[in-house]
């Protein structure tokens, strides 16, 4: 689910603008944990450092940051959806033609195969790894380079950008600079991924203005900046070195539907989305739920709950809610071991796995001897449900009620988050009663999916715009067209990640492995992975000389974009 931002300060004499995005990293840390980067500029030339692990490791606790100057940048966290777990593939990507373009990426483009032979048959350019990211700032570049301008203007900027929404699809909010010219941010035209602007008076220029986008408010609120808008479906704001921000409709809304996941599991609580709180809508949820147990469970089963008991952490809020709707003891049952992080958007199932035990341990005399009512915000591979299940029953409890503040994950998403093939969900397909017996509970309820939009849609302000959501993950219908085959290439890149997984490094080699290296200048070496989706595309469709404009698979390459020389 990726966090992405930018940042352009005001005084263009100020170097301060790596620290912010460092500081907006440990914001958004939450969604991505695979791979975090910054890239900024000063005086025209590009410093970037990034690579695989979480922030504070990246960037070693924060010196790196020296090595990176400037007054403008972007910044990245990663959550792979397309491509595999490699240094290579962490963002901002960096192109260095034309005006040398860095970008960072929240989203997943579905239909990468037909951009790669179209980037390397008639754009020519070299396409260096799996990620669909590094596709859509290709697109962006080609286009801008096809301009044929020595400079660009704003102008040419939001008319390059009209070919990224005609030839990408699918769900993406991106943010982008511009050496020594400015930054950008732009939206998918149904608002899918989230993005939001916002502004404070400069520290060290009298009268002067810095900004800063970033995939949740919380990010911005933290380093005190306000006047907080979300950038709109089909929407980009452009913001020039010493300038305001300039909005553009590149291409007219489809609709505006934010991804309804952002409310239930991804986003901080603190943030609010599209004009949506999010810690009103997992209240609501948990509201909603109470309403919902009634119905399905009938008052006796209920009046038999001893105690409502959260998965931490992010059901915490909704659990808190429904305890208090039915009347019933709220108890931190599960411990979270602070030093543990998200298990879902870990790459690996046997990670996942052997993370929620590390994660989450508990409070025996909770639960002995009594009838518990266990809530998630989701149980989607059932990989912590069924973990959790186990050990509250090994530390006693006599009935197990497992509910979900959201309804039943039963089709892949699309739209950014690493959920590809049905059958691992434990939902597809099943009947309540069988996902039950697949959990080992007594009861298993869902949130509806009516209840679920309602609790969000209740969250947001007065002028809230949004009246719908991207909800397929529930429903297998998706706010974009999907391609036929889509499902497919993704369940194959899957399995090929998976393959690829098992006979390379184990999870934790391969993080120390791919560590950043620092070259002069605060640039990481990237070590490329095996390209299978690329090899595969080339492999099909043509038996021309290649090795190709975009080079041969399994080669270990050395990215040479460190710097970019623009003046
Ligand atoms: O059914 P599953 O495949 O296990 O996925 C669902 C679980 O994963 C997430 O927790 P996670 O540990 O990622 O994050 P959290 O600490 O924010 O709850 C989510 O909150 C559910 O607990
Ligand atoms: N979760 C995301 O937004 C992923 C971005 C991009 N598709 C990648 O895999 O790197
Ligand atoms: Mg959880």
């Amino acid at each position: 689910m990726c966090g992405v931002s930018a940042i352009l300060l005001g005084d263009s004499k100020a170097d301060t603008a790596a620290l912010e995005l460092h500081e907006s990293c440990y914001y958004l840390q939450h969604r991505g944990q695979d791979a975090a980067g910054i890239a900024v500029c000063q005086g025209g030339r590009v410093y970037q450092c990034k690579g695989l692990g979480l922030v504070s490791a990246v960037f070693n606790e924060g010196r790196r940051i020296v090595d990176l100057p400037g007054w403008c940048g972007v910044s990245h966290l990663r959550y792979p959806t397309a491509g595999g777990t490699y240094a290579s593939e962490a963002q901002p990507f960096f192109v260095n033609s034309p005006f040398g373009l860095s970008m960072s990426v929240n989203g997943n483009l579905v239909n990468s195969k037909e951009l790669l032979k179209f980037l390397d048959r008639e754009a020519r350019r070299h396409v260096n790894t799996d990620s669909d990211s590094e596709l859509l700032l290709n697109v962006f570049a080609h286009a801008l380079n096809e301009l044929g301008k020595f400079r660009a203007n704003v102008e040419d900027v939001f008319t390059a950008l009209r070919e990224v929404y005609t030839r990408c699809h699918g769900a993406y909010a991106c943010t982008a600079m511009i050496a020594g010219f400015g930054i950008l941010g732009f939206r998918d035209e149904n608002g899918i991924r989230p993005l939001c602007l916002g502004s404070r008076p400069s520290a060290t220029l009298e009268g002067a203005t810095d900004y800063f986008m970033a995939s949740e408010s919380i990010a911005l609120t933290q380093l005190g900046f306000g006047n907080i808008v979300d950038i709109l479906p089909g929407q980009a704001v452009f913001i020039q070195k010493g300038g305001v921000p300039q909005f553009r409709q590149i291409v007219p809304r489809k609709s505006y539907t934010p991804d309804i996941f952002e409310f239930v599991y991804f986003s901080r609580p603190d943030s609010h989305i599209d004009g949506i709180s999010v810690y009103r809508s997992r209240q609501n949820m948990g509201r909603m739920l109470a309403k919902k147990l009634r119905e399905t469970l009938g008052e006796q089963v209920i009046k038999d709950i001893d105690v409502i008991i959260p998965v931490p952490e992010t059901s915490n809020i909704a659990a808190a809610v429904l305890a208090t709707e039915l009347n019933k003891p709220f108890s931190s049952a599960f411990i979270k071991n602070r030093y543990i992080f998200r298990t879902f958007i870990l790459s690996e199932q046997k990670a996942r796995q052997k993370s929620v035990r590390r994660k989450l341990s508990p409070i025996a005399s909770e639960f002995k001897d009594r009838v518990v009512c266990i809530v998630d915000d989701s149980i989607v591979r059932g990989t912590t449900s069924r973990e959790i299940v186990q050990m509250a029953k090994e530390a006693g409890a006599v009935r197990v009620l497992f509910v979900s503040c959201s309804p039943e994950v039963t089709h892949p998403h699309v739209h950014g988050i690493d959920l590809a093939d049905p059958s691992e969900l434990v939902a597809h397909g099943k009947t309540r009663e069988e996902i039950a017996r697949r959990l080992d509970v007594d009861e298993v309820v869902y949130q509806s999916l009516e209840d679920l939009k309602t609790a969000c849609i209740e969250a947001g302000t007065e002028d809230c715009e949004v009246k719908d959501f991207e909800v397929g993950v529930f429903c297998g219908k998706y706010q974009t067209v999907v391609p036929e085959g889509y499902f497919e290439h993704l369940g194959r890149s899957q399995g090929n990640k998976k393959k690829i997984n098992k006979t390379s490094l184990s999870a934790e080699k391969e993080q120390d492995a791919a560590r950043p290296v620092l070259v002069a200048g605060g640039g990481a070496v990237n070590v490329a992975g095996p390209r299978e989706g690329q090899q595969e595309a080339h492999a099909e469709e043509d038996d021309e000389e290649h090795e190709s404009a975009n080079g041969p698979a399994n080669r270990e390459d050395i990215s040479l974009y460190n710097f970019a020389n623009t003046s």
